[in-house]
């Protein structure tokens, strides 16, 4: 699988049609967006790092046993549709998919409804991603989505994500019902579902840099890191790379799923900036 590839004057952005997926976005020559070297790129097979579209359901799913994981999105046959608009300073593409896309795609039989996804990319200074579904169907349906974007670290251990505290969350290592205190730092395997709409900010002492993740039309903040073993144990990614990445996923999920009527649309959106190392 072959990147499309955008060089403007602020960085450049690297995207593959399979999944709508962007798989690297450097601002000047520092990538911000992480991905493993021990990724796979082939036609079927998620990839490992950038910004992986879960929809039209997250993880194994409500009732625990959807499968592929995080749904087909991810390894579907995306449409680049419109201009792709790059010009020195900026770079905006838009990809597709809809129920006719996805016809025959593993997982697809469990989401039997009309729909048209549209995913959008748009980079500056900043990079933001959105994606929008619209209900093409006669009756309504609800679905899990989340943008899963792989944020590169100098060291996670050392980095520090602000914007959650107060926020209750689902911790998936350990099966519990939890509330966020202070800033969030990483000790260990980190799998956590926030219950939060609002903005955080990755703090990075090592790469000297704060990247503050806005979003909207999302109730959820997943925060994953598999730590050295669950790392170890997956094909595609490195022994150490954990260290070097952290997950910061705005998404709806559980409990906080979309739910369309018929003709309704809802976009889930987040953005990417880059600045000095804010230490507040
Ligand atoms: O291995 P994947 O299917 O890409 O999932 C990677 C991770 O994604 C999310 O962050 C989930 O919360 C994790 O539980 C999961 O392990």
């Amino acid at each position: 699988m072959t990147p499309r590839t955008y060089r403007t004057s602020t960085g450049t952005l690297l995207a593959h049609d399979q999944g709508a997926h962007v798989t690297q976005w450097c601002v000047g020559d520092s990538p911000v967006v992480w991905v493993s070297a021990q990724s796979e790129y082939a036609e079927g097979r998620p990839i490992r790092g950038g910004v992986p579209i879960c929809w039209p359901w997250f993880g194994p799913g409500r009732s625990g046993d959807m499968q592929p994981s995080h749904g087909f999105a991810r390894i579907a046959p995306w449409r680049l549709v419109g201009d792709e608009s790059v010009d020195g300073e900026s770079a905006r593409l838009m990809w597709e998919l809809t129920d006719q896309d996805a016809r025959g795609l593993p997982g697809a039989e469990h989401f039997p409804h009309a729909f048209t996804a549209n995913l959008e990319v748009v980079v500056t200074h900043s990079a933001s991603i959105s994606l929008t579904v619209r209900n093409d169907d006669t009756r309504p349906f609800d679905y899990e989505a989340a943008l899963h974007t792989y944020l590169h670290v100098g060291d996670v251990r050392q980095t520090r994500l602000t914007g959650l505290d107060g926020a209750a969350y689902w911790d998936k290592v350990t099966q519990s019902a939890e509330t966020q205190h202070g800033d969030l730092t990483f000790r260990g395997e980190t799998d956590r579902v926030h219950t939060s709409d609002r903005a955080v900010a990755l703090h990075d002492p090592v790469l000297e840099r704060t990247i503050t993740i806005d979003k909207a039309g999302s109730p959820t903040t997943v925060v994953w890191n598999p730590w050295a073993d669950k790392a170890g144990a997956m094909s595609d990614f490195g022994d150490q790379e954990w260290t070097q990445m952290v997950c910061v996923e705005a998404a709806a999920v559980g409990s906080d799923a979309v739910g369309l009527e018929p003709g309704g649309e809802h976009t889930l959106s987040t953005m990417f900036t880059v600045s000095s190392l804010d230490e507040s």
